[in-house]
Order: structure tokens, then C-alpha cells, then sequence
């Protein structure tokens, strides 16, 4: 099982130590920086994408300059997603998810703190570039949400599995650009099996959307979870991702 203990007040991502060493964690810090400034940066610009009402010929020249940058960043660039990694706390981090991922432009990025009881907390204020229904957030977004602050909870009470079912129900529109707050608690612990429920409040405090939700540790992940944290999550030496269930 994992080490409970060492489960405690972190992010969701971060919440397993790694079994691999950093081999320079002054340098990989220096990196994570420039990596997470890079994602804000984009991020922005995704924003602002959306927003802007500069002229066409302004937006081809801005296009140009971004297909340039593109260019730069893919000069040295794995071929598929991020999957697991080291990170310079020692961590195991997906820093490309797409809701907390630091590497991540499309991900808000949620931070989701949590405790050993399995409970889970996010603040989030979403922007343009999440909108659904005209001035509120796209609801597969609200969704997305839960099933990070909800998928955290298994992952608080050492039990990461996978999202069997997320029931959401939407109660009123979520709002776009106001301070939001999604909670995640635990039902039941059934075995391998985790209830979870959460909710999205407003501003207001009122309830915009719930869901409850079934999260499975996967039998092919189940041996992993059977040892210390130190064995757990089938990443490979060097920090490479784990991405496919028959890797362990
Ligand atoms: C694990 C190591 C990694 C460690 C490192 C973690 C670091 C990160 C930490 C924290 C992150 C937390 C944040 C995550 C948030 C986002 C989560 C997502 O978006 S996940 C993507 C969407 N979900 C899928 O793609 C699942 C696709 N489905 C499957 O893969 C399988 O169906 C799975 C895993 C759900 C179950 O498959 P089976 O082969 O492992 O096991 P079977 O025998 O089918 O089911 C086990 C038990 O669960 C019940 N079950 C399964 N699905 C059910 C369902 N839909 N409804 C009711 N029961 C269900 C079954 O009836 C069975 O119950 P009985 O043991 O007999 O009591």
C-alpha cells in the first residue's frame, strides 16, 4: 500500500513519492520554472486568443510569429504525451494533465489539496477560453473538474484508481471569470472500489453542479499498490512515463 503518511498536503499529482532519484534537482527546479512560465505564457496567450478583437491583418502576423515559436519548441520534443514523472521534489508528477498538469497551457491549472481522510479542496476561477453556454462553463469542463477533485480523493487515501463512473448533475450554470470551489469526499471504501462525492460551489456558495463518482484501482495496477510507495506506480527508470496498462 502506499505510504499514507507521505500522501499528505499535496497536490494531486504529487502525491506519491518516486521511487527514482533526482539525480541534480537544482537544475531539474531551474527547468520545472521555465517549464511552468512556458505553460502560463501559452496559457495567456490561449486567452487572450479568444478575447481579442485586433484586425485580421494583426492576427496573421501574430499567427506567423506563433507557428515561428512552435517550430522552436518542437526542435527538441518527445514524440507522445508526458505520463509520469520525477519531479525535483521527488514526486511523481503528470505534468501534462490536462487539469493540473504545470506543464500543461490547456489546464487551468488546478491545484487540489487534500488530507488522509480523503477529503479534497480546489479553488478555480475559469476564463473565456472555458465557456459553454454563453458567459458559464462548458459542462464537460464542470465534469472535468469534478473528476479531478473527486479522482484525488482515492488518491489521498493511497487507493489511485481509475474513474469506473462520474453521475454529474447540474444545478445552475457555473460561471465564468468568479472565484469557484470544488470539494471531493469520500462515500465508501469498498476493496479496490472508492465512492467518492463533490460538488462546485459560486461565489455565493451556492451549489452549481455535483457528482458522484466511482473510482477503481485497476486490476493490472493492484500489485504495484500491494508494495511501499517506493515500488508503486510502474514508472520507468530515468523518470520515463508509464503510459500503458500492459507496462506492468
Ligand atoms: C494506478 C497507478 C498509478 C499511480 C500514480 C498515480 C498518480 C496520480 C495520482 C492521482 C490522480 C488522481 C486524479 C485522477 C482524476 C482523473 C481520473 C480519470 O479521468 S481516469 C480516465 C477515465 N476512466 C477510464 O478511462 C477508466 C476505463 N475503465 C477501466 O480502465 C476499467 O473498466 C476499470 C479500471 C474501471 C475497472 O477495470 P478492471 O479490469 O481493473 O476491474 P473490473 O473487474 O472490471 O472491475 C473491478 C470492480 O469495479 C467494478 N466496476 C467497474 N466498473 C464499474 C462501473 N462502471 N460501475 C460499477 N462498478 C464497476 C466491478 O464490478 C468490480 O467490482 P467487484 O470487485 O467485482 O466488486
Amino acid at each position: 500500500m502506499f505510504n499514507r503518511e507521505r500522501t499528505r498536503r499535496h497536490m494531486t499529482d504529487g502525491a506519491f513519492a518516486s521511487p527514482f532519484p533526482v539525480e541534480d534537482p537544482v537544475a531539474l527546479a531551474a527547468l520545472e520554472v521555465a517549464q511552468s512560465g512556458l505553460a502560463a505564457a501559452v496559457r495567456a496567450l490561449a486567452d487572450a486568443t479568444v478575447r481579442t478583437r485586433v484586425a485580421a491583418p494583426d492576427l496573421a502576423a501574430v499567427a506567423e510569429q506563433v507557428e515561428t515559436l512552435t517550430a522552436r519548441l518542437l526542435a527538441e520534443a518527445q514524440e507522445g504525451p508526458l505520463g509520469l514523472e520525477t519531479d525535483s521534489a521527488g514526486r511523481l508528477r503528470d505534468h501534462g494533465n490536462a487539469m493540473v498538469g504545470m506543464r500543461n497551457p490547456i489546464a487551468p491549472p488546478l491545484v487540489v489539496t487534500g488530507d488522509e481522510s480523503g477529503s479534497t479542496s480546489c479553488a478555480l476561477t475559469l476564463g473565456a477560453g472555458y465557456e459553454g453556454p454563453p458567459g458559464y462553463v462548458h459542462g464537460g469542463i464542470v465534469a472535468a473538474v469534478l473528476d479531478q477533485v473527486l479522482g484525488s480523493v482515492p488518491a489521498h487515501l493511497g487507493l489511485p484508481g481509475m474513474t469506473a463512473y462520474l453521475n454529474t448533475t447540474y444545478r445552475r450554470p457555473t460561471p465564468l471569470g468568479a472565484p469557484l470551489h470544488c470539494r471531493g469526499w469520500v462515500e465508501r471504501v469498498d476493496g479496490w472500489k472508492v465512492h467518492a462525492r463533490g460538488e462546485i460551489r459560486d461565489a455565493q456558495d451556492l451549489v452549481t453542479a455535483e457528482a458522484e463518482a466511482l473510482f477503481v484501482v485497476p486490476r493490472w495496477a493492484r500489485e504495484h499498490l500491494d508494495r511501499p510507495t517506493g515500488d508503486a506506480a510502474g514508472t520507468a527508470p530515468g523518470g520515463e512515463a508509464a503510459q500503458e496498462p500492459s507496462a506492468s
